[in-house]
């Protein structure tokens, strides 16, 4: 199975329980990992056969900035949806943390897995 990528895409967003983060913007990153068949694209050399991973940043950047989310899973699982929906992804694994978020820790989050791999395989 071949993934395509994008790591550490940084966005500013409203998220969190407390109330002051409902009025602060903070930075959440998305770690995606989509599912997909590059061979096609590598024989060709044309954008069109693959998994454009602009054009899904710019989406997700364009939802998450956009969102006023409570929590990181809701976050990620809507992320996650209209990855899956939009871009016909049949496996992902998303990791969405929140840096600084927990003194003492880096970061902090969630990951998941939606669909199945096998759909995806050679
Ligand atoms: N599992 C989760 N735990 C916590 C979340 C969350 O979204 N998912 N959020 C918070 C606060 O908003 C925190 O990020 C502020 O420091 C606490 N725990």
């Amino acid at each position: 199975m071949d993934i395509v990528y994008i790591r550490d895409l940084k966005v500013d967003t409203i998220i969190g329980i407390y109330d002051w983060e409902r009025e602060v913007r903070q930075t959440v990153s998305l770690d995606l990992e989509m599912a997909f068949d590059i061979r096609e694209a590598a024989r060709t050399d044309n954008i069109e056969h693959t998994l454009n991973y602009k054009a899904v940043a710019k989406r997700l950047i364009a939802f998450i900035e956009g969102s006023e989310f409570l929590l990181v899973e809701t976050m990620a699982e809507q992320a996650a949806d209209i990855v899956r929906k939009e871009f016909k992804v049949s496996w992902l694994r998303l990791r969405l943390s929140k840096p600084g978020a927990v003194r003492g820790a880096r970061d902090v989050g969630v990951i998941i897995e939606r669909g199945s791999k096998q759909s995806a395989e050679a």
